[in-house]
């Protein structure tokens, strides 16, 4: 059976004011899940679904619902919130560098608030990346924790902030629920209330908003904006608009060919596209969601956390800015990441959330610190070599 079954349409693929995504390079095959669909607990598409989530562990929801919405889950209104978040962005990232960097909190052991361009690495030699970050945490627009200092015009959104935290931590529970429901869970998990009882909002957790924005590069020096990893937490809600998003393809899946060939791909292009690197064609009306290392190890490997990287956005759309929307649900604080599952793999060493995500994102913040930044990459590569839990 062929892993994509999603069918091009030229029209419902592209973004108004924005280059169209180039149709000579090969693209990822992800599944087009239906928001719609699970809603109305459609037990094929859930099939679909888990399949995805233990095959390549990336997939796109389409939002665009007609009306089968519930009051937390409203697809819609996400695609709205998430329109109106990459306009408050472009506002905090014209900011002077000199006022954003008084919102870098690195120094002060938090991965919260801004990552300048250049501030983190991307390899274990220590290259610098190419995109600025400014992150914001769940608990504290949600008053869980004390307030960060934020610059002016970020602090009229704190609502918006808020509502779309909401609607894409209920879409990460839909997701969980029914990857809680198919895993081979231990009774004492399933007891306990499953995965879904250790994400509560509520809690204090790593969740947070994450909003990135990447210049155009030099044709010639077109390279990695963000380097390889896999996402520390559970659920990860997407949406950008340019291409530039790779995952590395494990061997068994095949990526898309390009549907055409001339003109063909530059040098670099080509180049970014070895050892199963592809590229994600962002489609309109859609988030990408992809699972990290949590849910691998409560699921001692059998759900997937794929290792990805941005580059330099593919043909026409490399001239222009790229700026990215993500929201990272990650298990409470507390919570010790280790498997949950019947005859699950012990770890190494008992790591909570909270110790695993500051490990891992200020690992990226310092020359040095790639190795202690590293997550399951490695049962991944096991894994694309047909190993399966
Ligand atoms: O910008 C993107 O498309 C992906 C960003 C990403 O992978 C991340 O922030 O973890
Ligand atoms: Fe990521």
């Amino acid at each position: 059976m062929p892993h994509s079954d999603h069918s091009h349409s030229p029209a419902r693929d592209c973004f108004v004011d924005l280059p169209s995504f180039p149709e000579n390079v090969p693209t990822a095959p992800l599944l087009r899940i239906s928001l719609e669909k699970l809603l109305q607990n459609d037990v094929e598409e859930q099939n679909r679904c888990w399949k995805a989530c233990c095959d390549l562990g990336f997939f796109y929801l389409d939002l665009r619902t007609s009306g089968v919405d519930n009051h937390a889950i409203n697809g819609g209104e996400l695609l709205q919130d998430a329109d109106h978040l990459f306009e408050v962005m472009k506002s905090f990232f014209d900011l002077d560098v000199a006022e954003k960097v008084q919102y870098d909190f690195k120094d002060q052991g938090s991965y919260f608030g801004y990552k300048g361009y250049g501030e983190g690495i991307i390899d274990a030699k220590g290259t610098k990346d190419r995109n600025e970050f400014y992150n914001i945490s769940k608990d504290d627009i949600l008053s869980l924790s004390p307030t960060l200092s934020a610059p002016l015009v970020l602090t009229p959104h704190r609502s918006l902030f808020e509502s779309y935290i909401h609607r894409s931590h209920a879409i990460c529970m839909l997701v969980t629920s029914l990857l809680s429901k198919r895993l081979p869970l231990s009774e004492q998990a399933r007891a306990n209330g499953g995965l879904e009882a250790l994400h509560t909002l509520t809690s204090n957790s790593g969740d947070q908003i994450r909003f990135v924005r990447a210049p155009p590069q030099e044709v010639n020096v077109k390279g990695v904006a963000l380097g390889e990893h896999t996402d520390f937490g559970s659920v990860t809600v997407l949406f950008n608009r340019l291409g530039g998003l790779q995952v590395k393809l494990p061997s068994t899946i095949p990526p898309d060919p390009p549907t055409s060939s001339s003109p063909p791909p530059s040098q670099t292009e080509t180049k970014l596209c070895e050892d199963g690197w592809t590229y994600v064609h962002p489609l309109p009306g859609h988030c990408i969601i992809n699972l990290g290392d949590a849910l691998v190890k409560f699921s001692s490997n059998i759900l997937r956390s794929n290792i990805h990287r941005v580059v330099a956005a593919p043909g026409d759309q490399g001239s222009v800015t790229r700026y990215s929307l993500v929201y990272f649900c990650r298990p409470e604080d507390d919570i010790v990441l280790k498997a949950l599952v019947d005859g699950g793999e012990e770890e190494e060493e008992d790591v909570t959330a909270k110790e695993w995500t500051l490990r891992r994102a200020l690992g990226r913040r310092k020359e040095g610190g790639w190795e202690a930044s590293k997550g399951t990459e490695t049962r991944d590569t096991e894994r694309s070599g047909g190993m399966r839990v």
